[in-house]
């Protein structure tokens, strides 16, 4: 095992600084995925900054959230699924099989589309992760992470004096808070979010929105939208995909005012998506 891996198996490290404008957080080179025969992702390269929002756009089925999804590994789960390339998260190689997968899913949490709490305890889906984790000793120190993953994703005031009753008992944007405040509770570097709003209203989208503007200071985020409006109002660097493959990425304000292929141009202003 390198240094690298230490990082996975071992201590969380801070992102390394690299050439580009912000420091790299995590570097995809060459990353092929296939179902089967088929193969939805085709050759794709794209260095994710650090303490950033970067949004996935395209059209359905172009292959987002399979990109995603390699980013934590969720394709192993994928009995189909094959990914080859390589993925660098400060360095080290996420693909190598001295990683430990849950380890690595702690470092790179994942917010679904459609907000899924445990039938549990709003307590217990805070608390879930950490005591898996070992990340609290005592209840006193629980009651804190809990309290304070709970203040970051925005839900603490609402929930505070019913801590005990059931998470599926809230609403579905004080529900998807929940489940980023459950990513959170265990000290994610990363926070993948695929379609996070999309079975919101346009408030609970608001607060999300607000929430993901608040987290990118401490996290890296990865948004699979297919708002364009959201992309252009959360995130600083967009990435456009279209068949499997990646077209255009670069800095969200210019890929939406001055893209530079006509793909991108057309999936922007609707004439195609
Ligand atoms: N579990 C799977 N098994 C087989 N094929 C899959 C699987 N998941 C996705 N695919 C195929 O891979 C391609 C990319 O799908 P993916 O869901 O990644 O696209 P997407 O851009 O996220 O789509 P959407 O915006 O509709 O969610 C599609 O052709 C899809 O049918």
């Amino acid at each position: 095992m390198d240094g690298n891996m230490e990082h996975f198996t071992q201590t969380k490290s801070s992102a390394r600084a690299d050439t580009a404008s912000a420091p790299i957080k995590v570097d995809c080179q060459n990353i092929d995925v296939y179902y089967g025969d088929k193969q939805a992702i085709e050759d794709i390269s794209l260095q994710i900054e650090d303490r950033s929002v970067t949004a996935f756009i395209g059209p359905s089925g172009c292959g987002k959230s399979t990109f995603l999804r390699c980013i934590n590994r969720m394709n192993d789960t994928i009995e189909s699924a094959k990914v080859t390339g390589k993925i660098f998260m400060d360095g080290a190689n996420i693909n190598d099989p001295a990683i430990d997968p849950v380890l690595l899913r702690s470092r790179v949490g994942m917010v679904f589309q459609k907000p899924n709490p445990f039938p549990k305890s709003i307590y217990d889906n805070i608390a879930y992760g950490p005591r898996i984790h070992g990340l609290a000793s005592g209840k006193a120190e629980m009651d804190e992470v809990v309290e304070n993953s709970l203040r970051k994703a925005g839900l603490w005031e609402e929930v505070k004096d019913r801590l005990l009753a059931p998470g599926t008992g809230l609403s579905g944007g004080q529900q998807q808070r929940l489940c980023i405040a459950r990513a959170i509770a265990v000290s994610p570097e990363v926070i993948l979010m695929d379609e996070p709003c999309s079975a919101l209203d346009p408030i609970a989208t608001a607060k999300i929105e607000e929430l993901i503007d608040e987290l990118r200071e401490r996290y890296c985020i990865v948004i699979v939208t297919h708002s364009m409006q959201q992309a252009a109002r959360v995130s600083q660097k967009t990435a456009f995909f279209h068949l499997g493959k990646l077209i255009e990425y670069g800095d969200t304000e210019r890929i939406f005012t001055n893209p530079e292929h006509g793909r991108t141009q057309d999936y922007i202003t609707g004439r195609f998506g």
